[in-house]
């Protein structure tokens, strides 16, 4: 079995314009020398208006870094104002999609059935998703985090084949720790990020488990990912503020690579 390569994933959420993100990820990409691209995958994924322009950057360039979107619609096309599809993003060569980020949820009312919807639908056009779940701090100080991450993964989803679950990335992000500066510790991480694994294996068999990458997610920076990191079970980060800042992202980069600093 190939050693699970690390992703490092920078959800920008709803920063940068069209231009800002073209100098952010010339900053990153040129920052970032190619040795590292081998050991750590790198994306970003910037809000849609800027997914074009971020496209003929990479194309052009050819640079190796990868991008996505943060969301995507469950439908293929249709009278769904606003929404944006997967037609859409595969056209654009979105590798990856954000599916269920705690922010959709709270802010947009989704739910583990529409998340399900979503997931099918990126794997429906050949978009990785990046399958984000995690629990609030009540449920945390209940002592409820696995159970409720175990519910949302089974929930997210019903229905799917090893095969697909085997394209999905997985991301672990309690919502306490999410922009709060409050990083869950690298043990606490670990703990529900195996426990996901183990759920994996459970239901769709020891090679998938394996295979599949599980993130962490929230407050994660050039200070912390490298404990993050050296857990057995994850295996990469999805970052927010610190994705913004070309210095600080590259710097986790190449953390995250094994280093040294570029
Ligand atoms: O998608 C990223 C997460 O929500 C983490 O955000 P953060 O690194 O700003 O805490």
């Amino acid at each position: 079995m190939a050693p699970r390569q690390p992703l490092i994933a920078g959800n920008w959420k709803m920063n940068c314009n069209h231009l800002e993100a073209i100098a952010l990820v010339q900053k990153i990409a040129f920052s970032l020398p190619e040795k590292y691209f081998a050991k750590v995958e790198v994306a970003v994924l910037p809000p849609f208006v800027d997914i074009r322009s971020v496209q003929t950057l990479v194309d052009g360039d050819k640079l190796l870094l990868k991008y996505g979107a943060q969301d995507i619609s469950p439908h293929d096309k249709g009278a769904y104002t606003g929404e944006v599809s997967g037609p859409m993003l595969a056209k654009l060569g979105c590798h990856y999609v954000v599916v269920g980020h705690s922010e959709r949820r709270e802010y947009h009312g989704e739910d583990d059935k529409l998340v399900n919807a979503k997931l099918k639908a990126a794997l429906k056009y050949e978009i990785t998703p990046i399958f984000c779940f995690g629990e609030k701090l009540d449920v945390r100080e209940a002592g409820g985090h696995l159970e409720l991450v175990k519910q949302q993964l089974t929930d997210g989803l019903a229905g799917f084949t090893a095969e697909q679950v085997a394209k999905i990335v997985f991301a672990y992000e309690p919502v306490w720790a999410i922009g709060t500066g409050r990083t869950a510790s690298s043990s606490d991480a670990q703990e529900v990020c195996a426990a996901v694994r183990a759920l994996v294996a459970e239901k769709y068999g020891e090679d998938t488990a394996s295979t599949v990458r599980v993130l962490y997610g929230g407050s994660v920076k050039s200070s912390n990912i490298g404990e993050l990191i050296a857990q057995k079970d994850i295996d990469g980060a999805l970052v927010g503020g610190a994705s913004l800042e070309a210095d600080e992202f590259t710097k986790l980069c190449a953390l995250a690579a094994g280093g040294p600093l570029p």
